[in-house]
Order: C-alpha cells, then sequence, then structure tokens
C-alpha cells in the first residue's frame, strides 16, 4: 500500500502567538511525503538530507490518519522538502499535510479537492497582476469566526482537503513543534492562497487565491517555532488585532507590513530587511518566528529589493504564491 503527495511552503501575513489569529499565503515550495504501509504495526520515518531530524511529526501524521481510517497498519513515511526547516517557511505544515495526504492515498481514502495529478503539477499563473490586495472575492469568510468546520470532520461524508489539513495539525500538536497548532500556515499550505484563521477554533474564516510575486531572504540561523518566546509575542497583541483587520479586509499587503514589524521587535529580529523593501515592496514582513523576511508586490521593484537582499549572508530567492495547494501525486 503506498502513497504520494505534495503540500507547500507558506510566508505570514499574521502570527498567531499573539492572539490566536494568524494568517498566511502558500508559496511556489514543495514537500513531498512518500507512504508505504505494512502490517507491522509500528511507523518509522525519514527526512531525506537530514539524518539526525525528529521525525515525530511525519510518524503522527501517519497514525493518525492510520487511526482513523485504517486497520492497525505500520508502515515507513519519507520526507523531501525544497521548503527549508526551522527558516519560518512552515515546513513542518508542509510535511504533515503531505504525509496526511499521502497516507490517505495508501488506504485508498479520496480526498475532495487533492486528486491525483502528475508530479509538478502546479497551476499556470497569470501574467502580472502583483498589488496585494484583495480583489473582493475571498471565498470564505464569516464575521467573528463562526465559520461552521467541514461537515467531514464530523461524520462520514467524504473527505475534504480542509479536513485531512486539521489532521495534520492535530498530529503537529502530538508532536510539540507548534504553539497554536498553525491551522493557518496548514490551511494556506494545503489550500493555496492566503487563509485567515482563528487558530485556537481551527477555523478558517477567509481564503482567497492571490497571484503575487514573492521574494525571500533566508538567512543561516535557524528558529524551531515551538521556542518562540510567546509572553514577548503576547505584548504587541494591540498590533496583532490591527492585522487581523487589515487582513480580514484584505489589505494583505500593509498587513504583513505591520505584522513584521511587530514581530521582529517582540522577537529580536533586526528590521533593517523591512526598511530596505518598504520603498519597492507592497508588504514585507518576518515570516512565521523568523528568521526568514518574505516581501510582495511587483517583480521589476523586487528585484531591486533582491540586489539588496543578495548583499546579506543567506540565501535570496524570488518565487510566487500558489493557488492549487497540496496534492497527492500518482
Ligand atoms: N520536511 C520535513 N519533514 C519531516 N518533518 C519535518 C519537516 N520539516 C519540519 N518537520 C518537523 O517539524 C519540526 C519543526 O520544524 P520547523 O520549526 O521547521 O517547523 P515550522 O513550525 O513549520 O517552522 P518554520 O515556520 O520555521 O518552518 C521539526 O523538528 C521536524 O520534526
Ligand atoms: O507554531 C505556531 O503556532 C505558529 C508558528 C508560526 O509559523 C506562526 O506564523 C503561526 O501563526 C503560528
Amino acid at each position: 500500500m503506498y502513497g504520494e503527495a505534495a503540500a507547500l511552503g507558506a510566508g505570514t501575513i499574521l502570527n498567531a502567538l499573539s492572539t490566536g489569529m494568524g494568517s498566511a499565503f502558500a508559496i511556489d515550495a514543495e514537500t513531498t511525503a512518500r507512504v508505504e504501509l505494512d502490517d507491522s504495526g509500528t511507523v518509522d520515518g525519514e527526512i531525506a538530507g537530514v539524518p539526525d531530524a525528529d521525525t515525530r511529526l511525519i510518524r503522527r501524521a501517519v497514525e493518525r490518519v492510520v487511526e482513523r481510517f485504517g486497520d492497525g497498519e505500520g508502515g515507513h513515511v519519507r520526507t523531501e522538502s525544497e521548503v527549508p526547516m526551522a527558516a519560518g517557511l512552515k515546513s513542518s505544515s508542509a510535511a504533515a499535510n503531505a504525509t496526511v495526504l499521502a497516507t490517505l492515498s495508501a488506504l485508498d481514502v479520496p480526498v475532495e479537492g487533492a486528486e491525483p495529478r502528475s508530479a509538478g503539477g502546479a497551476e499556470p499563473r497569470s501574467a502580472g497582476g502583483a498589488e496585494p490586495r484583495s480583489a473582493g472575492g475571498a471565498e470564505s469568510r464569516s464575521a467573528g469566526g463562526a465559520e461552521p468546520r467541514s461537515a467531514a470532520d464530523a461524520t462520514d461524508a467524504p473527505l475534504d482537503r480542509e479536513a485531512a489539513c486539521r489532521i495534520g495539525v492535530e498530529a503537529a500538536r502530538d508532536a510539540g513543534v507548534t504553539v497554536t497548532g498553525a491551522f493557518d500556515d496548514a490551511s494556506a499550505s494545503m489550500l493555496g492562497g492566503v487563509t485567515v484563521t482563528d487558530n485556537d477554533a481551527d477555523d478558517l474564516l477567509a481564503r482567497e487565491a492571490v497571484e503575487w510575486d514573492v521574494l525571500v531572504w533566508t538567512p543561516a540561523a535557524r528558529a524551531f517555532s515551538a521556542d518562540a518566546d510567546v509572553e514577548r509575542c503576547a505584548r504587541v497583541a494591540p498590533m496583532a488585532r490591527l492585522v487581523a483587520d487589515l487582513a480580514l479586509d484584505g489589505r494583505y499587503g500593509a498587513a504583513m507590513t505591520v505584522n513584521g514589524l511587530a514581530f521582529s521587535a517582540a522577537l529580536e529580529f533586526p528590521t533593517e530587511p523591512a526598511v530596505e523593501a518598504m520603498p519597492h515592496a507592497a508588504g514585507v514582513s518576518l515570516s512565521g518566528t523568523g528568521p526568514s523576511v518574505v516581501a510582495v508586490g511587483d517583480r521589476e521593484e523586487l528585484e531591486q529589493v533582491c540586489e539588496r537582499w543578495n548583499q546579506r549572508t543567506g540565501d535570496t530567492w524570488m518565487t510566487t504564491t500558489r493557488t492549487d495547494g497540496a496534492r497527492v501525486i500518482e
């Protein structure tokens, strides 16, 4: 019984460590999981290129799916990732989502929206149009976080990607790799586009397909989300509430810039990369709990930021948003 799936990395619009509300956008960087199930009853894990890495998250993701849809199977899970670990780019969400979908595929459980596509099957992007403002058409938005969870969470209705994503979030909580569960990051990684969520209730408040150019600076340092100073993040809660209002209003560029200034200060990361980007970018923020910084906007303008950020140590790379989200691979 074999399954394979891919999910996306993401950048931050609103860090949920202050208030439980968060927002993220999917980027064109993939994590692939391959799952082989057998009758051993135990699951072992492997992360390509990182022999000593902690595989609890992906093992737990397989176990959670087997507990719910399987018959006591064990097996092997292996991830391969373009998303650097502990860099602020949601590698744990991408790994959990890919593992959940691959395990469901191995068990022949269909997932609406994740239908098998061949490897490398991203949607084509339309040309231009990088202004990170809402066009007004968010797919799902509720006032005050009352959006009901997917019916598939509670019944035998067909599983959809939102419900599959919640299995990965629970695995992340079990493995202790997240503070809030990070449903914001996980939903962007699974569904694509921008999502705005209430991580206390794992509610999807809004989702919008956006097509932006994205510049990422990833310094060599690493910062695990589970080690972040939550107490200091709580102090910038008034700014986080402002960012949530801006994001729910579709003003993603302004939202992420305010978020970046507040959380760089709280988590003691430099604000200089953001100051360099601000004249050119529609939005720039520390991503997650750092250390990466993400800027969005017009490609030619971002190339000017790229020249500045290239003078810094670490990797600076240009990418795009992805609107298609995670998928099962044939
Ligand atoms: N590609 C991967 N494959 C398997 N497990 C992973 C992978 N990436 C992360 N993890 C697991 O998640 C843990 C936390 O990783 P990391 O800090 O990168 O997650 P994160 O919360 O997504 O942070 P960031 O936003 O900084 O990427 C790792 O210690 C590892 O156990
Ligand atoms: O661990 C967590 O709960 C989180 C980590 C960061 O990626 C944040 O950006 C996210 O909002 C929540």
